[in-house]
């Protein structure tokens, strides 16, 4: 008899054993799940688009990190479960740490030159490159709500049937933008994360992407906007809503406390996310001090802190 399904509130996180995957899926998660970063179920990704998605200004505070072999020798040395990157710094950097850093690519992009009020992100790689360069997984951004999402989700639809094709695990970054998002309190409500938690959740995605909820609902619509939740509930509520669908937490702009940080990472590990993806956090840091705040994150992830005292 099949288990009863738990109807509670509790949140724990989706295990790789219980769920339907294709044995391509399967063994690419695997690999990044117990064969790099923790090994322990846990992800630790750091991503490197933000010269893309922000431009070169996002290096300022540490031009060192300009100079791409930083963040890859950091991933490298910290051990990460992979590195995000679009399809230039995958082909120009890989090989040197070709088999030791896993790959995430990402296949979707665009500037912030244009304003957000109808945002799209066309494609500038496919799943073929991702195979073609050894990737554990691609990852897609999708404009949630945005007036082009129509695009948007059509576009999707085809990057999943080729991740079907090829068993390739995709990881979106769901991310409210455009100006209905705007109108209804902005990119980062609850309202508009928990959306994109669940959007992330029915067209298919295995892994998520997610900002941590603001506090501010003012201006959401209702529900939303009575909750009265706190940082640790509103994480929950999002993670409940993503289901099967794996939530790593992104770390925004750079906090120089490393002791927030290492906080951030311990109340989204506790609400049942399977990670986070830290990169402006990590990299605009002086590296010996980007490799300390690493491995106290490792050590963290090492210690199985979640919903369920994993
Ligand atoms: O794609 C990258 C993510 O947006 C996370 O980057 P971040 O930690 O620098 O915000």
């Amino acid at each position: 008899m099949r288990p009863t399904p738990d109807l509670g509130v509790r949140t724990s996180r989706p295990r790789l054993g219980n769920l339907s995957l294709s044995l391509g899926k399967r063994v690419r998660l695997h690999r990044l799940l117990y064969a790099s970063g923790p090994r322990n179920g846990n992800l630790l990704v750091l991503p490197l688009d933000q010269g893309l998605e922000h431009g070169p200004a996002d290096f300022f505070p540490n031009p060192a990190a300009l100079n791409t072999d930083y963040p890859f020798r950091l991933a490298a040395e910290g051990n990460y479960s992979a590195m995000a990157l679009g399809i230039g710094l995958a082909e120009k950097y890989m090989d040197q740490y070709a088999g030791t850093i896993p790959l995430i690519l990402k296949l979707n992009g665009k500037t912030n030159i244009a304003d957000d009020a109808e945002a799209v992100s066309p494609m500038f790689a496919n799943v073929e490159d991702a195979v073609r360069l050894g990737a554990d997984a691609v990852g897609y951004t999708l404009y949630i709500g945005s007036p082009r999402q129509d695009h948007e989700i059509l576009q999707f639809q085809r990057v999943r049937q080729d991740c079907a094709r090829f068993g390739m695990p995709i990881v979106m970054w769901a991310y409210p933008r455009g100006r209905a998002i705007d109108a209804k309190g902005g990119k980062g409500t609850l309202y508009a994360q928990d959306y994109a938690a669940r959007v992330a959740e029915e067209l298919g995605a295995d892994i998520v992407k997610l900002h941590e909820p603001e506090s501010d609902n003012e201006r959401c619509p209702e529900p939303y906007r009575s909750l009265r939740e706190d940082t640790a509930e509103r994480l929950r509520r999002v993670v409940r809503s993503a289901g099967k669908t794996m939530v790593l937490f992104s770390g925004g702009e750079k906090n120089d406390d490393d002791d927030a940080v290492i906080h951030k990472v311990k109340l989204y590990m506790e609400s049942g996310a399977t990670g986070v993806m830290f990169g402006r956090n990590m990299w605009l840091r002086p590296y010996d001090r980007a490799l300390a705040l690493t491995q106290r994150v490792q050590t963290l992830m090492a210690s199985r802190v979640g919903p369920d005292g994993e």
